[in-house]
């Protein structure tokens, strides 16, 4: 470590404010810029140093690259220091944090509240799927939210699983329990993939809970891998028909892609 980064410092160009979190990339920081382009603004700088790791976060920095879009996070610039083995990442500060922690401390969201978020989350999926993208793991610690005059704007982020349409025969299974669609555990991934991912966000949002929760780590795989889901009781029937879609088993029964799915919410008053 040298005399600059000693001063909370890094590269020279970066003061850290504080930690926003550890992942398995390694650390995020809240940093000030302190010159060039982005100078006196904040913004969150992701330092990887795990070298198992690494292929995914270069995935999702040559994808992050080539868009732009007001639901997709957007990442600044980037730098590998190939003697230490690191990648350092500057994305737009979300300063709300992730859906996850926001349910978390905020508790459940009301219908109109998470329905805000679907649609702020479908618009960026929408983005992706119309040039072919699949995400790939949609889940609540994978969406940010960001304050914007007395709103929150929700983005979509972590692309280090997105996959080109049909550019592997067989897949693996990767993602988190409770957010997998069921024919990812068959090798088989569609844009339908993210909208059963998406579905079971929805539910977490107003439940406080993905679709498989149970106490068994195992008895919660099996039934994720069997796309046995149980919507929770107490929703409204619009939402319990917009789930039961997004949710179906049969990946063709479901919105083939984010933009069937904003059209439904268009035509059903959801949005
Ligand atoms: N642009 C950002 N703005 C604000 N907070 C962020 C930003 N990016 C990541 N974070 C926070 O930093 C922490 C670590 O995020 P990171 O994305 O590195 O985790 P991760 O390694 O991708 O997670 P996982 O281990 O699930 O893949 C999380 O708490 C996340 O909410």
């Amino acid at each position: 470590m040298d005399s600059t980064e000693e001063k909370n410092i890094i590269l020279g160009t970066y003061q850290i404010l504080s930690l926003l979190g550890r992942g398995t990339f390694g650390e995020v920081y809240k940093v000030r810029v302190l010159r060039g382009r982005y100078r006196g603004k904040m913004m969150a700088l992701k330092v990887a140093r795990n070298a198992e790791v690494l292929p995914y976060l270069w995935r999702e920095v040559q994808t992050l690259l080539l868009f732009n879009h007001p639901h997709i996070i957007s990442l600044q610039s980037y730098l590998y220091k190939k003697d230490r083995g690191e990648l350092y990442v500057l994305y737009e500060l979300m300063d709300v944090g992730d859906l996850k922690d926001y349910v978390v401390s905020n508790g459940k969201l009301s219908e109109e509240n998470a329905l805000k978020v679907l649609l702020h989350v479908a618009k960026g999926l929408e983005f992706l799927h119309s040039r072919g993208y699949i995400h790939g793991d949609v889940k609540p610690e994978n969406i940010f939210g960001k304050r914007v005059l007395r709103d929150v704007v929700w983005k979509l982020g972590d692309f280090g699983l997105v996959r080109i349409r049909g550019s592997e025969s067989i897949i693996d299974v990767k993602g988190t329990a409770g957010y997998i669609a069921p024919e990812v555990f068959r090798g088989e991934i569609h844009r339908s993939s993210d909208i059963f991912s998406l579905g079971c966000v929805l539910h977490f949002m107003l439940t406080g809970r993905d679709p498989f929760e149970c106490e068994d780590r195992k008895e919660k795989l099996k039934r994720n891998k069997e796309g046995a889901c149980t919507i929770e009781d107490g929703l409204s029937e619009r939402i319990k028909t917009l789930l039961h879609i997004m949710l179906s088993k049969d990946p063709t029964k479901r919105f083939r892609t984010a933009k069937e799915l904003i059209e439904y919410m268009i035509r059903e008053r959801l949005a």
